[in-house]
């Protein structure tokens, strides 16, 4: 047990976390509830915590433990409880007919997390989705998890309602998810083409994934910092939420990036991963995860300062399988290296598709787009060529697109040293020149 800071404006709440012996990290679980508590501006006042084998099956915890809760949430004058882990409905239930104040999860702090934070009308309905999909099942048990998103009283369970009123609101929901759904179907065919027009441009795609608050909205405004769209001169438009908590991201950016002398490519932002993010949530965002499942190459971003970077790394890609993207090309960018001492003074430091960066200290920025460009394109090819005189117009071709270190009129031609560097356009032309290559 141990006490947080009391804060009296917000809501209060007492958190409880089940300790299972199944080789989860329980601490990293509890601090994760208490940053997704400040995001939903809620001060979590107390932690209480069991140890189970398994959790009980009407309760989640065992009944002692339940009125230690209930004790503890009287005397520090809690309005919520909040658990560690997904509920059933009939455990939220169980325990708000016990507690007596409104029970929340982990499902149903992300939830409203996301609910404030959508802007768009696709992330506003992919939301709302998730959300009447989590409360269809959990409606008879009204002031349960979902009370704080306007889903119930709040308080003990509403009985008089009565039965018809119930069918009444689950017809409205279900009704409602088809509504939904439908409009999402419309915007789905819209993104699909646009991501059509891209494609047929052949343009390359790399979509930045990762854990939330990882820096990937960070990577991408820097990328337009630095190489933003020629024709753009004032970027700031462009750019997108960075901000230090969970989820600030939720609709998906793709912006062109145009590195001077290089091929573009297109780079993606979109919502953050986390762990147990509820499957209702990555079912309603698929549409807009799916940029990631169509892109040449993912650029994942860790945090590397984080204690518990490597279990972001699995949650990431254990989501990226579940989306059907994990065969995907990717690289790693290990993010916020300057907070660490060991890194600090090197950065960034490359090794293969690895990069050791800060982009919130503009460090590795170039070796970055130098990654991704090699990815993308294939590495600097230089060559000796013997132009035959013949061939007139293939040096000026030559010339325009590649780096030419030398040049000398010879008896029977003209004698170049030519660096082609990454583009789809250098690949065609390097593939005309290969006969009169010399060395
Ligand atoms: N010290 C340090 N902080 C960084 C670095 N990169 C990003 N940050 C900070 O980390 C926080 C999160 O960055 P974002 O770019 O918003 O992270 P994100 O991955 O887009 O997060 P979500 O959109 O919430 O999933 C911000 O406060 C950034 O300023 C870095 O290289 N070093
Ligand atoms: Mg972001």
């Amino acid at each position: 047990m141990r006490t947080q800071n009391m804060n009296e404006e917000k809501d209060r709440a007492i958190l409880v976390g089940l300790q299972l012996n199944d080789g989860s990290s329980f601490e990293h679980n509890l601090e994760e509830l208490e940053s997704l508590c400040q995001a939903c501006d809620i001060a979590p006042v107390f932690t209480i915590t069991q140890s189970l084998d398994a959790p009980h099956q009407a309760l989640y915890i065992g009944s002692g433990k339940v009125h230690e809760v209930k004790e503890a949430a009287a005397n520090l004058d809690a309005d919520l409880i909040i658990f560690d882990n997904a509920l059933s409905p009939s455990q939220a239930r169980n325990l708000n007919l016990e507690i007596g104040l409104p029970i929340l999860d982990r499902t149903a702090l992300i939830l409203e997390i996301f609910q404030s934070r959508a802007r768009s009308r696709e992330a506003k309905l992919q939301v709302e989705l998730a959300r009447l999909q989590y409360l269809l099942p959990r409606l008879s048990g009204m002031g349960t998890a979902m009370s704080r998103q306007g889903g119930g009283s709040g308080s003990r369970s509403n009985k008089g309602a009565g039965e018809k009123k119930l069918e009444l609101d689950r017809r409205h929901i279900s009704h409602r998810i088809t509504e939904c759904k439908k409009e999402l179907q419309t915007i789905k065919k819209q993104r699909v083409t646009q991501r059509k027009s891209r494609n047929a441009s052949q343009t390359p795609s790399v979509a930045l994934v990762g854990y939330t608050n990882a820096g990937k909205s960070t990577i991408l405004n820097a990328m337009l910092s630095h190489y933003g769209n020629d024709e753009i001169t004032d970027i700031s438009h462009k750019k997108v939420l960075q901000e230090d908590m969970l989820f600030a991201t939720l609709d998906t950016t793709v912006r062109k990036i145009t590195i001077p002398g290089k091929p573009a490519f297109y780079l993606s932002d979109t919502v953050g991963f986390i762990d147990k993010l509820p499957h209702h949530l990555i079912d309603a965002f698929r549409s807009t995860l799916e940029e990631a499942i169509g892109a040449d190459l993912l650029l994942q971003v860790v945090d590397v300062s984080d204690p518990y970077y490597r279990e972001h790394m699995r949650v990431t890609q254990d989501t990226l399988n579940d989306l059907g993207a994990g065969d995907i090309p990717m690289i790693i960018a290990y993010n916020k290296a300057d907070r660490l001492p060991q890194f600090a003074h090197d950065l960034p430091i490359v090794t293969g598709n690895h990069i050791h960066m800060a982009a919130g200290a503009d460090l590795g920025m170039d070796a970055l787009a130098d990654l991704i460009l090699s990815n993308l394109f294939g590495k600097p090819v230089t060559m000796e060529l013997l132009i035959p005189y013949s061939q007139g117009s293939l040096v000026h071709r030559i010339s325009e697109a590649g780096e030419v270190a030398k040049t000398e009129y010879q008896n029977d031609g003209t004698y170049m040293q030519v660096t082609f560097t990454p583009s789809a356009k250098d690949h065609a032309l390097m593939q005309e020149v290969a006969s009169y290559r010399i060395g």
